[in-house]
């Protein structure tokens, strides 16, 4: 099983407080873009710099700056955009495509409504982000999905996992990196993971 678990204290215990039945939707979101922002910063680590001069007050230096990479977040909608404006914060100049998939609730297949995606999609470093990876079959359609649209270099950034889903994404795209900051016991029979969160898009949206 192939997963980055980032077991930050600050990102574990604002996790807990997502997991509480008792939060509601605006403390949810708001935790959850806080989350999303710090696990963003543990996956833009390897991020590639370069040296550029600079004059500080006192002296001109040799510094760093960020080498260039063309980023593209895609969001899984709905509950993926719970984590877009998290993401954003760290790395503003990031394109964002959005994939439309929900989970048929009898047959838990992922099924597609929309898809929108920077013309250069293939040119960029991706980070699909969905706060659950449940069974793992939306994530790893819309990984197939912008396979497909040309998509070489993904990452795969989720909040809570199941041991399934991390086995069927690393079985069907090996060369995807999964970042959690979770990995849950199991899924129930309804395709839950427990103890989860329960439905990330019904508690963002306030829909149940
Ligand atoms: O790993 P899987 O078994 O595919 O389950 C995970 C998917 O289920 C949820 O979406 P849902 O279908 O509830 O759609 P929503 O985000 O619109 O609520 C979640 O946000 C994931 O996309
Ligand atoms: O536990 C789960 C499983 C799939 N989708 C959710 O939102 N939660
Ligand atoms: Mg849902």
């Amino acid at each position: 099983m192939q997963v980055r678990v980032i077991d930050h204290p600050l990102i574990q215990h604002k996790l807990t407080l997502i997991r509480d039945v008792k939060t509601g939707p605006k403390e949810f979101r708001e935790l959850l873009e806080e989350v999303a922002m710090l696990m963003a910063y543990e996956i833009t680590r390897d991020l590639p710099l370069e040296t550029t001069m600079i004059e500080t007050p006192v002296a001109q230096c040799a510094c760093k700056v960020l080498s260039g990479k063309k980023i593209s977040v895609v969001p899984i909608l709905r509950a993926g955009l719970g984590m877009v404006n998290g993401v954003l914060r760290l790395i503003p100049a990031a394109k964002v495509g959005h994939v439309g998939l929900y989970r048929d609730p009898e047959t838990l297949m992922p099924v597609e409504y929309y898809c929108k995606l920077p013309s250069d999609i293939a040119e960029r470093e991706i980070v699909v982000i969905d706060p659950m990876l449940a069974t793992g079959g939306s994530s790893a359609a819309c990984i197939e999905l912008l396979k497909r649209k040309g998509a070489r270099h993904i990452k795969l950034m989720c909040l809570v996992a199941a041991p399934e889903g991390i086995h069927l994404v690393n079985n069907q795209h090996p060369d995807v990196e999964i970042y959690t900051a979770a990995v849950d016991e199991k899924l129930n029979d309804h395709g839950y993971i427990v103890p989860g969160l329960g439905d990330a898009g019904d508690r963002i949206f306030g829909t149940k």
